[in-house]
């Protein structure tokens, strides 16, 4: 994940305080637990209000005017109700866009596909690129570090200029030798300690920038068809945009994606295409710099953000993720989840946020 986390500066900038705020923010139920409190720009820290949060699903139920600063985007050939901000042009957002269905397949694509190679994973630079970690999880299988495998090799690049060669490769428990233990690690560890990856053209997260000499494959054909129906909104009249690169960012209960600016797209006219899946979080969006007060809304699994145009030079991020059971808001998902094949998938995302954005790179 990005995002400057200088504790130094955590308080210096409006941006910076809004997440601190819903970082530290408590459900009422569980505000009794927390030892320590204080006060941070007028709001209790640990305890907290969510009232200045936008809620566009209630908005889509509620029939009548529109809250100050809120209207609907009409756009022929979209018929779903998509909503903007008067004072951000560029930012959209598409509640309920997909159905639990259509969720449940992309919560399955990005745990079991995405992270296959030659995508790559944020668990690419410490072991090389291995394949099938999501069947090696559901099987309980161990990651060890081999000697001289023709399985999983990869080279890797140690960070100091000398290319490494790592072989790694997922036994049974039963397999793994005396001495081997300290070397090895649980392949469900490792698919909570997946953090990203990356489809289509492949992005370098040191260099902050597109690689394209690295091996890629095309973004799949059904989230290219995806994203070039919900991008219509974003879009300039007459033109069609081209999903070529992708993020999936997995989030897990405690983490958050701090505020950040996407640049490295050449065309800041089309859209990044934004979608949430999982437990329910707060999302801000801010200014041109940290300095201006953010707005902060809830976004739910099925959710579409587009951010086009002005929207692609503010600061946005994820302060905060509800995975407690009476925020997180998935039920509709844990009912469709509920096959015998299906437990390991609902026991991540019970506690779990996916988010896969699609860009445009040229
Ligand atoms: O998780 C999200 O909703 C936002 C992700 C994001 O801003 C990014 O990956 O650049
Ligand atoms: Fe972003």
């Amino acid at each position: 994940m990005y995002g400057a986390s200088d504790p130094a500066a955590a308080e210096r900038t409006a941006f910076r305080r809004a997440e601190k705020q819903y970082k530290l923010y408590k459900p009422p139920n569980l505000k009794g637990r927390s030892r320590s409190r204080s006060k941070s720009a007028g709001v209790e820290v640990g305890g907290g209000d969510l009232s200045a949060v936008v809620d566009f699903h209630a908005l889509l139920v509620a029939d009548g005017e529109l809250p100050a600063g809120i209207g609907r985007r009409d756009r022929a050939g979209f018929d779903r109700p998509v909503f903007c901000f008067l004072d951000r042009p560029g930012f959209y957002f598409i509640p309920g866009a997909l159905s639990t269905e259509e969720q449940c397949y992309w919560i399955r694509e990005s745990l079991k596909t995405f992270p296959q190679p030659p995508n790559r994973t944020n668990l690419t630079a410490i072991y090389g690129s291995i394949s099938d970690l999501f069947v090696a999880a559901k099987k309980q299988k161990i990651l060890v570090e081999v000697e001289n495998s023709d399985v999983q090799e990869k080279e890797h690049n140690s960070g100091d200029g000398k290319m490494e060669s790592k072989n790694f490769k997922f036994v049974e428990y039963s397999e793994i030798q005396k001495g081997e233990e300290c070397r090895s690690t649980r392949a469900t560890t490792l698919m909570r300690k997946l953090r990203w990856s990356t489809l289509g053209l492949q992005f370098d997260w040191s260099k902050r920038n597109y690689d394209v000499s690295l091996p890629h494959k095309k973004i799949p054909d059904a989230l290219a068809s995806l994203a070039k129906n919900m991008a219509i909104p974003a879009m300039p009249f007459g033109e069609e945009f081209k999903p070529e690169a992708a993020i999936v960012n997995y989030y897990g209960p405690s983490d958050m994606l701090g505020g950040h600016v996407d640049d490295m797209e050449a065309d800041w006219t089309k859209p990044i295409v934004s979608i949430s899946l999982g437990c329910k979080c707060i999302f801000l969006l801010g200014g041109k710099t940290r300095d201006e007060v953010p707005t902060a809304m809830f976004l739910r699994s099925g959710d579409i953000v587009l951010m086009a145009g002005e929207a692609r030079e503010r600061f946005h991020g994820v302060p905060r993720i509800f995975t407690e059971s009476d925020q997180q808001e998935i039920s509709a998902l844990v009912s469709q989840l509920s096959g015998e094949d299906d437990c390991f998938i609902l026991d991540y995302i019970k506690n779990s946020r996916i988010n896969i954005n699609i860009r445009q790179v040229y």
